[in-house]
């Protein structure tokens, strides 16, 4: 239960209130009683405004349901998208503008490269995080299936020769294709060298090479003539190999090449919003207070790997001579984003002078800022931007009404933290369909602050089916991909950032590969978002930031934007086509298989997340591969049953029916698990159980197909559930 204090008419949870005071506040410059006092008008100032928005989202449904039930039988387009406009779903056109956004950070501006996502509220994985900005591609290699099992070269055992060979021979390819040698191939090569500031590379036949363009030597490590690492970079990435002919690879290697490690997650975000579960003040605590130390630089993690104690901090920078002397220092660490929640939810941690909640979002913005401060005023180890700004992304706005609230939002925070204008970057995701159809005035009410807009196609598919949700059933999940509105959608959103001027100073980023183990298809996929003209795309853990860190050095993403801005035109027609099955012919096995799918991603999400408050989860789906689930994916298969529910496709007792067969299976799936609840021993008892049903059966009626409202009230019942047992 939450312990209030008062600080003026606001009644903040203790634990939030002593940390601010204690630990927050000391240092940044900014005063106590000012704070409090100022947090308590920006509240009051704020909230109406954002509970009109949100009224605004509620009202703006209830028209498009109303619309599709009556035009349902014969929909109209042009009906359609004039009622669209006359609503104001539609926004007007907007003039052109370019984007003036100042001090954003190489990373984000001018380097195109991964951009990894992660938990703010797991500290052992947030500091790995951190640490993403370089992988070592030997690791990543040998333990995925990016280089296969077959010919004996399988992962088992401690370590498998025949595997290693193969993983050399591949790290050799890149090499060639990143930094050609002159006439030769690196598997040629026997000796490493620095020879008046140039890559000397000695081949097996005893002649002697240097690279295809001299440039892209850019420093060492060690003695010229012997060098333990040769810093290499190519379209602006760097990577390393690193030589040592004692080490249990390297005396494997006719060049002692023991490793390549290269530039991975250039960017990381710390992520307050979906894949965490943080429902009071313990929780956001939690999350703020490990934030705080990314910001600082001090942030430690003490685990048990096997029968290892291992202590994780944050990497220092890493320092070589360069070609022609003198030292260079490289960050060690990604240039780190926070993610906010968006402008929808409450949190109890505080309460305002009506005792209610206040707005989570405001709340996220004005703490993440204050503590980043810190970093900007080097309080810390290290510094998270060279350019002393601070990034937060804003997700799940709708239309460029609530842009201009966040940028009302970040104004006066930074007013209240002594920052100066556009101090705060913001990165919008556009992830809702009224953001993506109007996505040119989103940008350009905060045209001064932009550093990303993103794809966020995980949240904008779940928004696309509650949106239309009278207009009829949707298209199976899977058939979501190929859709004109999800392909209209990922190109008019390239199309605007590069029309806006986002070249060179902000990210055009993709989204998410929700299939952690599956980087062989990976490595052919991603590819893909590059020739897309993405700058940046996200990817869930280290392994697959390295991995797809080779897909930049194969392209590089400013000819393929430069290209696309000749080709640019206008989608809007295509964004609006809604996904609905053309005519319902599923047979009795698609439309069940559909339901266990949707329904064992929902129950192996939503137990641990419920009972356990983890937020993002690897679950398996019916055909045991392991996918990445957090809020956006849990919105989809929620909606996506939701709708198959409202036209009847199926039954509320066959859905229930599904559910609680696969309660079994993800019951057997977490069996290993001491901390689990099993949800098929008494479903009604299950606050887990009961939470996937409500998510089904109360789907149609979330706002906007959101499933924050009802995880939060679980998880508090949970919580106190738990509580009472203790
Ligand atoms: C639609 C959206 O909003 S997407 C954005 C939200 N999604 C995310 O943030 C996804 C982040 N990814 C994750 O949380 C995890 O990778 C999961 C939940 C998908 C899988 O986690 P697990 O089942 O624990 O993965 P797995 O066992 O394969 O790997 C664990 C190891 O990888 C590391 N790891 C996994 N993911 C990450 C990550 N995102 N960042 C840093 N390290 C990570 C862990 O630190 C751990 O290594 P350690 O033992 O040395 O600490
Ligand atoms: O936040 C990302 C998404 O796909 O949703
Ligand atoms: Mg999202």
């Amino acid at each position: 239960m939450n312990n209030y204090v008062k600080a003026g008419n606001l009644q903040v949870s203790k634990i939030l209130y002593d940390f601010i005071n204690l630990e927050a506040l000391p240092g940044s410059g900014v005063d106590q009683k000012q704070f409090w006092a100022d947090l308590e008008s920006l509240v009051k100032d704020l909230t109406p405004k954002n509970k009109e928005l949100l009224a605004k989202r509620d009202e703006i449904q209830d028209k498009l349901d109303t619309w599709h039930r009556e035009n349902k039988e014969n929909m109209e387009f042009a009906k359609y998208k004039g009622f669209l406009k006359e609503i104001g779903y539609l926004e007007e056109g907007v003039e052109d503008f370019q984007i003036t956004t100042e001090n954003v950070d190489s990373e984000i501006a001018l380097q195109a490269g991964p951009q990894l996502v992660v938990p703010a509220n797991n500290a052992r994985y947030a500091i790995n995080a951190a640490n993403a900005r370089w992988g070592s591609l030997y690791d990543a290699l040998y333990g995925t299936d990016a280089i296969s099992d077959e010919g004996g070269a399988g992962r088992e055992g401690s370590y498998n020769p025949l595997r290693g060979e193969k993983v050399i021979e591949f790290a050799r390819e890149f090499l060639d294709q990143a930094a050609a040698l002159k006439d030769s191939s690196h598997k040629e090569a026997v000796k490493y060298a620095i020879v008046d500031g140039r890559l000397s590379v000695t081949l097996s036949n005893g002649s002697t090479t240097g690279l295809n363009e001299a440039e892209k030597l850019a420093g060492y490590q060690g003695h010229p003539e012997n060098p333990t690492a040769v810093l290499l970079k190519n379209n602006g990435l760097h990577f390393e190999i690193q030589i040592d002919s004692n080490h249990l690879i390297g005396k494997t290697d006719k060049a002692g090449i023991k490793d390549i490690l290269l530039e991975a997650a250039i960017t990381t975000i710390m992520d307050c919003e979906d894949s965490v579960a943080a429902v009071d003040a313990e929780d956001k605590v939690l999350v703020y207070r490990n934030w705080f130390g990314l910001m600082k630089g001090d942030l430690a993690s003490i685990f048990q790997k096997g029968d290892k104690s291992i202590t994780r901090t944050l990497n220092p920078n890493r320092t070589y001579t360069a070609p022609l002397g003198g030292e260079i220092t490289l960050s060690g660490r990604s240039l780190m984003f926070v993610r906010n929640v968006g402008h929808l939810m409450t949190n109890n941690a505080i309460l305002d002078q009506e005792g209610h909640e206040i707005q989570e979002g405001i709340l996220d913005c004005a703490i993440t800022s204050l503590l980043a401060k810190h970093s900007i005023l080097g309080n810390g180890r290290y510094q998270n931007s060279e350019k002393g700004s601070i990034y937060i992304v804003k997700p799940k706005m709708h239309g460029s009404e609530e842009a201009a609230f966040a940028n009302q939002l970040f104004n006066r925070v930074e007013d209240m933290l002594g920052l100066e204008r556009h101090t705060i970057k913001i990165g919008v995701m556009d992830e809702e369909r009224r953001t993506s159809l109007n996505l040119k005035a989103c940008i350009r009410q905060v045209k001064d602050r932009i550093a990303f807009i993103n794809t966020g196609f995980l949240d904008r598919t779940g928004d696309e089916i509650h949106t239309s949700m009278e207009a009829g059933s949707m298209v199976r999940k899977n058939d979501m991909k190929s859709t004109s509105w999800l392909q209209g959608y990922e190109k008019s959103n390239v199309n605007i950032g590069l029309a806006s001027g986002f070249q060179g100073r902000a990210q055009i980023g993709k989204g998410m590969w929700a299939m952690p183990d599956r980087m062989e298809d990976m490595l052919k996929q991603k590819i893909g978002q590059l020739k897309a003209g993405a700058n940046t795309a996200w990817v869930p853990s280290p392994t697959a930031a390295t991995l797809h860190a080779l897909h930049y050095h194969q392209i590089d993403v400013t000819d393929e934007q430069n290209k696309l801005i000749k080709e640019s035109k206008d989608l809007q027609d295509a964004i609006l086509e809604i996904p609905l099955a053309p005519n319902i012919s599923w047979s009795k096995e698609e439309i069940q298989e559909e339901l266990e799918n949707n329904s064992q991603g929902i129950l192996g999400y939503v137990v641990r997340w419920v009972e356990q408050g983890i937020g993002c989860s690897k679950v398996p789906d019916v055909h045991d591969i392991g996918l990445m689930e957090d809020r956006a994916t849990l919105r989809i298969s929620s909606q996506h049953l939701a709708n198959w529910l409202h036209h009847g496709i199926c039954t509320k007792d066959e859905v229930l029916d599904t559910l609680q067969r696969m309660a079994k299976v993800v019951d057997k799936q977490n069996a290993g698990d001491p901390a689990y609840q099993p949800m098929s021993e008494n479903y009604e008892n299950s606050v887990a159980f009961q939470a996937a049903c409500d998510l089904v059966f109360k789907g149609y009626d979330q706002p906007n197909g959101y499933t924050e409202p009802i995880l939060h009230r679980r998880r508090l019942e949970a919580k106190a559930k738990f509580a009472v047992k203790q």
